[in-house]
Parts: C-alpha cells; structure tokens; sequence
C-alpha cells in the first residue's frame, strides 16, 4: 500500500481538533475506513452527523483500557494516536492521570498495534515535552520515549512507531485565540499573560500532512518536527484583534500561569545534532546505540559538537500583519466573521 487510499485507518482521540481534520483529510484522500476511538460520546454523535459518511465507524473506548483499544484495531492498516491530556493545568493538578493516559496508554495503542500487526503508528506529540516543566510535556516526553525504546527493542515488529511533534496549533479547542475571538466579540479586554511570551504557530490542515508522511516513509523510532514561524503573544493578541478591524485592542495583563514557559522547543540542541533538515520538516533518526550498560557508560558520543536548539525565540519571527493573515486564513475565523455579518 503506497496511499491512503483505500486504507483503514484508527485515530485515537478522533473526535479533537487534530483527530477531526485528519479523518477529514483521510476521507478526502478516499480512506476505505476511518475508525474514531474517543471516551465522549456526545462529542462522537456530533462528529458521526457534521460528517454523515459511512466510512467513519465510532469506538466508545479510553487508550487506559487495552481491550477497548482492540475493538477498534481490528483490520486496520494505519493508527494516528492523538489521544492524551493535554491541558497543562489539569496535569499540573492530575499528574498521575497524565501518566495513566499519556504514558500508559500510548503504551497499550503500541502493544495492541504489535500484536495485530498494523503497519504503522504515528504518534503524537508537543513542543511542550521538550526539556519539560510541566506535568503534561514530562508525560508527553515519556511518551516519545517508551515510543523510541519500543523501536529500539524491537527491531523484528511488523509496526513502525514514529513521532510527530509540533507547537501551538492555531484555534485548536481551548487555545488562546478563540478565547481572544470570544473577548474581542463580547466587547472584553484581551486578557494577556506575558506580552513577551512566544510560541509556534501551525494550521491543523498544513500539521496533518506530516502524519500521511510518517506513515509511509518514517524508519522505526523517528521522529518528526514541523517547521513554523513563532510570535510574541502581544502580536497575537494584537493580530486576532486586526483581524476584526481593530487596530488598537484594549489589553490587561493577568501574568504567566502555572507551568508556563517564556518560549517552546522543538528540538533540543542534541537533537539538532541528528536531525536532518527535509524542507518543511525536521527528521530525527532513533539513537538506536545499544544500551548494554558498559557500551553506554564507557563509549559516549566523542565528537561533543555543538548546535543550537530550534525554538520560538530563534524561528522565523512573524509581524502583526503576518500574523493576522494567518489568523484570517483559519476556516473557523471565516465561520465568526460571516456569523456577525448575519
Ligand atoms: O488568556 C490568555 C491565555 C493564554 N495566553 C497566552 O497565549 C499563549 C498560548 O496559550 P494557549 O493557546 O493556552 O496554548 P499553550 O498553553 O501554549 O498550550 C497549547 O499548545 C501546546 C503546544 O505547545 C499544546 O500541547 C497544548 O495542548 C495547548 O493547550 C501562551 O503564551 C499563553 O500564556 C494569553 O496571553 N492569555
């Protein structure tokens, strides 16, 4: 199989933002069969009639709960595992429920896609677990370790796992720049942590491209980061408001909150190391050096050279008028913007 189509494919966490437009894009790409595992099933029902097509099948399910996860595997060639916790403040509160979902179950969806054989898992993956300070990108970072340490133990498994990482995917469910969106149209002030602050910016349709792409070319371990242009939240706020014709936003400042960082990374300095730079993309191959304890204690890596990580204070750097015509191309703006014209 060189091509979705045709394909069965499973996505965990199907019914979120990144799960939604990849089974739309897996359909458009003429995907025999999109399977959505999800826990909500009120979020799964709206979902089943917004797309009205035969070819999504619903599995009620959580990835904590192996049998569940089987259900929905069965017969298929393809999994996109995106479901996890993701907020930072209820992992900053609930770790250990961050470790049963994001560890523990990405587990279980590796173990389950070994033992029936499917052809490749990509999961996914945030700036955020890079040299993490927060409960939700430790969790994450473990994640893209047990993926790693699953390709390195075992080479024979007829699944290739990769990783897909990315940073802040523009209106992606309880992002900023709805709630931006939301105050500028209820006549609120923008509500600003850090006017400093950057972070990564991606559409959800240009980050699911890179899915389709580790799952037919990734070798077993990689992983893969998607290049983006950063802002300072201040532009943000600033071009959100632009987008709507306000050129002079009214802005108060409530501070940085719990486990927040200045600036995201994407790819640590000893990842830079590896990486292959593929255009709009990073590729970097599994450190597959054996880890008998003596080879790793006694034959380190001599060449020690150096390299700069690759974060939103050093990316591409975007004005408020870059921006704000990125904002304004999002589907969902165009969808505000003609509500209010009613
Ligand atoms: O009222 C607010 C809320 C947020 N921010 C700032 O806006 C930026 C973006 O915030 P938000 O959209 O909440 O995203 P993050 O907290 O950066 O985390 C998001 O982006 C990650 C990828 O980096 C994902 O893994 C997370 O799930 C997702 O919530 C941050 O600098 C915030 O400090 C404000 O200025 N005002």
């Amino acid at each position: 199989m060189t091509s979705l189509n045709g394909a069965t494919v499973a996505i965990t966490g199907g019914t979120g933002s990144f799960g939604s437009t990849m089974a739309r894009r897996l359909l458009d790409l003429d995907a025999a069969q999109v399977n959505i595992f999800s826990r909500d099933e009120s979020k799964q029902d709206e979902m089943r009639s917004a797309f009205d097509d035969p070819r999504l099948r619903f599995f009620l399910g959580d990835v904590r709960d192996q049998d569940s996860i089987e259900n929905a595997f069965v017969g298929v060639d393809f999994v996109f595992h995106a479901a996890a916790l993701k907020q930072v403040p209820s992992c900053e509160f609930f770790p250990d429920q961050a470790v049963k979902t994001n560890v523990e179950g990405s587990r279980n969806v590796i173990n389950v896609a070994h033992n029936l054989g499917i052809r490749s898992v990509v999961c996914l993956s945030t700036d955020k677990a890079v040299y993490p300070i927060n409960a939700m990108g430790m969790s994450k970072a473990l994640m893209e370790k047990s993926a790693q340490a699953f390709a390195r133990n075992n080479p024979g498994s007829p699944t290739t796992v990769s990783i897909t990482r990315y940073g802040n995917v523009m209106y992606s469910r309880g992002s900023v720049i709805p709630l931006f969106v939301r105050q500028l149209r209820e006549g609120k002030p923008l509500t600003l942590t850090e006017g400093a602050m950057t972070r990564f910016l991606m559409s959800l349709e240009e980050s699911v491209a890179l899915v389709e792409h580790a799952f037919f070319h990734a070798e077993p371990g990689d992983l893969f980061v998607k290049k983006a242009p950063a802002c300072t939240v201040d532009t943000l706020a600033r071009a959100t408001a632009k987008v709507f014709g306000i050129d002079e936003p009214q802005i108060v400042k409530i501070g940085m909150r719990h486990g927040e960082k200045m600036y995201e990374t994407l790819l640590a300095s000893e990842e830079m190391l590896k990486a292959t730079d593929q255009g709009d993309y990073y590729r970097v191959p599994l450190d597959a050096r054996s880890l008998q304890y003596s080879v790793y204690i006694e034959e380190g890596d001599t060449s020690a050279p150096e390299a700069e990580d690759y974060d939103s204070n050093n990316t591409e750097q975007m004005t408020v008028e870059q921006a704000a015509a990125m904002i304004s191309s999002l589907p969902e703006i165009s969808r505000v913007i003609a509500e209010i014209k009613k």
